[in-house]
């Protein structure tokens, strides 16, 4: 990684995964404990002066890698120089409203976006999409930037392969540690995929350790449907631990995957495993030298065969929709 500080951008800085996530980059958790970091916050105007309060609880923890933080409602300044931009703020979806306005409200966000970052970000940003729909928000923002190698734009699974990991675990009685070469396959909504056929336990097939009426009518629903389960209990949607996985995603994506196991992040496809070059759907990746590759050469069965095309079908739907709403 570069020496020196590091520029990260945060969209939605005011709001409740903002909030987490900026003393995670404060102390040094985002690129590494000896990385300084000059932060920079986006907020939409009349979040502004909250984005000032958090401004001000950040110079409170007086971090020692922390050099500056700056406030702005302008794309353009607030991505002038970045190195990584996490693109958080997006447009929830609201009662009564459709897929398409969904889509269309979160254009109005990525593509000024993305067309900032192509036009002042450094040349080595790194973007990552966590603002819902991330997979199809992070198409829409690398559309608009077409200077930006299209395999800098990534949206996050990494939540949902944490909160698999956490689940199998949990149903085996291991340390999370003993869990290796977990993936998610598709899309960060219900239809994503959690592979245990290729997953690990102790180095033995982790498929083979659970009953199959678990891993497909417990194991697969529960990972896919945390979120709600969250929101449910909370009273509002997961914003630490989905703070927490975009720390995950990018400190591998810079420092790199461990030898004999990967992880999960949704990247451009290259059009293996059938799915689509161009989708952003997540995929089993190493990260080495700041790039995610691809784990090639997997034998895919007829079970997560069905659902990785499940998965990836509505990917292709949601990348017609924004297609049709001339977004990308
Ligand atoms: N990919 C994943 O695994 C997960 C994604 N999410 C998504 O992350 C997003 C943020 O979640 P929360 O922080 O809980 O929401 P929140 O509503 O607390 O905060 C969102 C913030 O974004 C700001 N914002 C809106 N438009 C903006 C724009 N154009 N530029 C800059 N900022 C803008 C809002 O003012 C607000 O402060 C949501 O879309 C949520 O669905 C949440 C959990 C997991
Ligand atoms: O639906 C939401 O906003 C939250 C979400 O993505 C998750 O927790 O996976």
């Amino acid at each position: 990684m570069v020496q020196g500080p590091v520029t990260v951008t945060v969209t939605g800085a005011a709001g409740q995964i903002g909030y987490a996530l900026l003393f995670r980059i404060a102390s040094g958790h985002l690129l590494g404990a000896d990385v300084p970091v000059k932060l920079r916050l986006l907020e939409i105007t009349p979040a502004l002066k909250a984005a000032e309060g958090t401004a001000m609880e950040l110079a409170d923890g007086a971090f020692p890698l922390l050099q500056s933080v700056d406030i702005s409602d302008d794309p353009r300044v607030a991505f002038d120089g970045a190195n990584v931009a996490l693109l958080v703020g997006a447009r929830p979806r609201t009662k009564g409203m459709e897929r398409g306005d969904l889509l269309e409200a979160n254009g109005g966000i990525f593509k000024p976006q993305g067309a900032a970052i192509n036009e002042v970000a450094a040349d080595d940003i790194k973007v990552l999409v966590v603002g819902n729909p991330a997979n199809t928000n992070a198409l829409i923002a690398q559309a608009h930037a077409p200077d930006v190698p299209a395999e800098r734009f990534t949206a996050m699974t990494r939540l949902d392969h944490n909160r698999a990991i956490s689940q199998l675990a949990a149903k085996l009685d291991v340390p999370v540690t003993a869990i290796k070469k977990l993936t998610i396959w598709g899309n960060h909504s219900a239809t994503q995929y959690p592979d245990l056929f290729h997953a690990e336990v102790n180095g033995k097939v982790a498929a083979e350790q659970v009953d199959e009426a678990w891993l497909r009518d417990t194991f697969i629903p529960t990972v896919a449907k945390r979120g709600a389960a969250i929101i449910e209990a909370r009273g509002a949607s997961s914003a630490a631990s989905a703070a927490s996985a975009a720390i995950d995603h990018v400190f591998t994506w810079v420092n790199g995957t461990a030898e004999g196991d990967w992880t999960s992040a949704a990247i451009p496809s290259d059009g293996s495993y059938g799915v689509p070059e161009g989708l952003i759907s997540s995929f089993p990746v190493t990260a080495k030298d700041g790039k995610f590759s691809i784990v090639p050469g997997l034998e895919i069965d007829a079970f997560s065969r069905e659902r990785i095309d499940a998965s990836v079908a509505e990917l292709g739907e949601e990348r017609d929709a924004v297609r049709g709403l001339g977004l990308i």
